[in-house]
């Protein structure tokens, strides 16, 4: 049992990448609080989680993770529920170019917030456990998307601010890391309206399984040397670290895609 005693904490959970990794977390022995929008969907998938692994094992909080008292609340929550957090997988996410600021608040600032008050609540200089965030960006985060550029523009923001953040929260105890997974097949990507050049491209490049990103964030989470991380999970290369030039390790040649 790799997560046995811990607890994590995956918001946007009630279905896609968020459903995939709580699943994967549960089977490994972790408590898991499910955070959502989607009060209709998160209840019933957590209560299907709950048959399958156990009553407490997991938990559905309803939480818009735009409005700071709710995201507040999801620590709170979690933290009476199961004792802890030690694990908060940043994953809520929209793809909506028509609405450009509302999902930079979710993609973006959102994940910032949760990011300080993870460390709020597990750092070691607060009295806490330490932890790890692993915070969810996209290869849309590292390459340009000129289908959308403000998507783009919100998961380049959550690459430079975990890679930003990882000194910073040394003293904590806590790790950050994020993981740009490709195309993934979720109702992001089959919603996304695309021109049928655009839906060529994603059939071209291939399209992960959303168990392919769990997996990942799973690695992240457990894998204790991992701090700063820009993983990436494609359908050429698998899971892969991205290395920037400062990097240890970095080579112009390393880091093409
Ligand atoms: N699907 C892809 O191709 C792909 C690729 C790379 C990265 N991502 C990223 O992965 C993450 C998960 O995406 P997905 O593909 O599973 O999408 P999805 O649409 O299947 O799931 C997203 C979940 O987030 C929830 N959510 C949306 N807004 C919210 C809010 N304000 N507060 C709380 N929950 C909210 C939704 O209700 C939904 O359950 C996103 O951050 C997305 O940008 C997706
Ligand atoms: C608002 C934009 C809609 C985008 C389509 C819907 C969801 C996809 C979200 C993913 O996060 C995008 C992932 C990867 C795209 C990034 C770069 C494209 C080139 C891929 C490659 O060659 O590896």
């Amino acid at each position: 049992m790799l997560l046995a005693g811990e607890v994590a904490l995956v918001t946007g959970a009630a279905r896609g990448i968020g459903l995939a990794t709580v699943r994967l977390m549960l089977q490994h022995g972790a408590k898991v609080g499910l955070a959502d929008i989607d009060e209709t969907v998160g209840v019933a998938t957590c209560s299907e989680l709950q048959k399958e692994f156990s009553r407490n094992a997991a938990t559905f909080i309803p939480t818009d993770v735009t409005d700071s008292m709710q995201l507040r609340r999801m620590f709170q929550t979690t933290i009476k529920e199961f004792g802890k957090v030690s694990i908060v997988c940043n994953n809520a996410g929209v793809a909506d170019e028509q609405n450009w600021k509302k999902m930079i608040a979710v993609n973006m600032v959102a994940m910032m917030e949760s990011t300080h008050l993870a460390v709020e609540f597990m750092s070691h200089t607060r009295g806490g456990e330490g932890g790890v965030v692993i915070n969810v960006s996209s290869m849309g985060g590292i390459l340009p998307m000129p289908f959308g550029p403000s998507y783009s523009a919100s998961k380049f923001g959550i690459v430079g601010f975990t890679r930003s953040m990882t000194e910073c929260l040394e003293r904590d105890g806590i790790r950050v890391n994020c993981v740009c997974p490709e195309f993934t097949d979720t109702a992001m990507l089959a919603t996304a309206s695309m021109t049928s050049e655009q839906l060529e491209m994603v059939q071209s490049v291939g399209i992960l399984q959303p168990e392919q990103v769990a997996e990942a964030i799973l690695q992240l989470a457990t894998d204790s040397s991992k701090a700063g991380a820009v993983m990436t999970v494609t359908m050429k290369r698998g899971i892969d670290f991205f290395l920037f030039p400062g990097d240890p390790g970095y080579s112009s040649k390393k880091s093409k895609l």
